[in-house]
């Protein structure tokens, strides 16, 4: 089987929510490629937390896994819990018969405040599942097997619904050759090694150990990187109060260029002028931050929507393909 599902924009690309059928009913979920997890906000979310999210109710046709729980927590510490159930999953017409549906019985403040939020589909590798006593597997490894080919793509797009394509390659849809880097998975996640990264031309550094991470919002750069890069914006700072590289709206910012696997991609400096930091509006917050404390480079949606991504798993060796769009 094959599919395509609409990745839709949040406010400010913040996030992009694809409708899933969980057991008949329709989610709208963060396909998240830095974690493992399926959770949905459901009947035993307390009503507290979930007014105005869609939930998913297990009664329906969910087998509940007894005794079976998670626990997920994430890199800007939301986090969610609960308990599990098996389930009728379907993403763009591709189904898994029978998909780990974690269910929350508790989620933070962030995921209560976004309403627009159901819950997330991790496309990770399985082995960061955080199921116990038994890990469960992705949406993706579930069905692998049943697909035309053993891949999914990602087609993120600034400020309009992208895709997620699973068991096939749409030529039409990037530009140029897809350059393939392999992928270490012994972090679980789609993790390769970027190259050098300039901007007007000036060498920036080595971007070096990175993953390519749809749940993420923002790129996570070395501290190196991503001061040289501000040092090319006048009146760019890294404000503590505002959490990161701030920069009047009205500047120019330069467009970001980083080489995988020989060729060079470029993120358009538009993207990196990312929100208003204020409610003045003359302050904008900066769409590259430093991965401080996080030990490698995260390149988030900012990056992914220059992009069209390939996560393929075709052979023993996962390897990701980058193409511009
Ligand atoms: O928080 C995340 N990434 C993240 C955020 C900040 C920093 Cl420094 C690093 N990583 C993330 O992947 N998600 C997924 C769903 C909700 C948030």
């Amino acid at each position: 089987q094959s599919g395509s599902v609409a990745a839709n924009p949040e406010q400010y690309d913040e996030s992009y929510l694809c409708p899933v059928q969980v057991g008949g009913q329709t989610l709208n979920l963060d396909f998240d490629t830095g974690s493992a997890d399926l959770w949905v906000f459901s009947t035993l979310t307390p009503a507290t937390q979930s007014t105005g999210h869609a939930k998913y109710n297990p009664k329906t046709s969910g087998k509940a896994k007894s005794g079976y729980t998670w626990n997920i927590s994430y890199g800007d510490n939301s986090g969610a819990s609960g308990t599990v159930y098996a389930d009728k999953v379907v993403v763009g017409g591709v189904t898994a018969t029978s998909q780990a549906v974690e269910a929350a019985t508790s989620v933070s403040t962030q995921f209560m405040q976004d309403t627009d939020n159901d819950g997330l589909l991790g496309l990770a590798f399985s082995t960061i599942n955080t199921v116990q006593p038994q890990q469960q597997t992705t949406f993706f490894d579930t069905v692998k097997g049943t697909l035309a080919k053993k891949l999914f793509t990602v087609d993120l797009k600034a400020g309009t619904a992208g895709t997620y394509d699973f068991g096939y390659i749409d030529s039409s849809k990037y530009a140029g050759t897809i350059t393939y880097v392999p992928v270490k998975t012994t972090n679980g996640f789609w993790e390769f090694t970027a190259g050098a990264a300039t901007a007007n031309n000036r060498s920036l550094g080595s971007v070096g150990d990175a993953i390519a991470d749809t749940g993420t919002t923002l790129m996570y750069l070395p501290t190196a990187v991503t001061s040289a890069y501000y040092a090319q914006i006048s009146g760019a700072t890294n404000s503590a109060a505002a959490g990161g590289y701030i920069f009047p709206c009205d500047a120019d910012v330069p467009d970001f260029h980083i080489t995988i696997g020989g060729k060079s991609f470029t993120v358009p400096g538009e993207y990196i002028n990312f929100t208003p930091a204020d409610n003045s509006g003359e302050q904008c917050f900066g769409g590259i931050q430093p991965n401080t404390g996080i030990g490698f480079t995260i390149l988030g949606d900012v990056f992914l929507k220059a992009m069209f991504v390939v996560f393929d798993q075709t052979t023993s060796a996962p390897r990701l393909g980058f193409a511009a769009q």
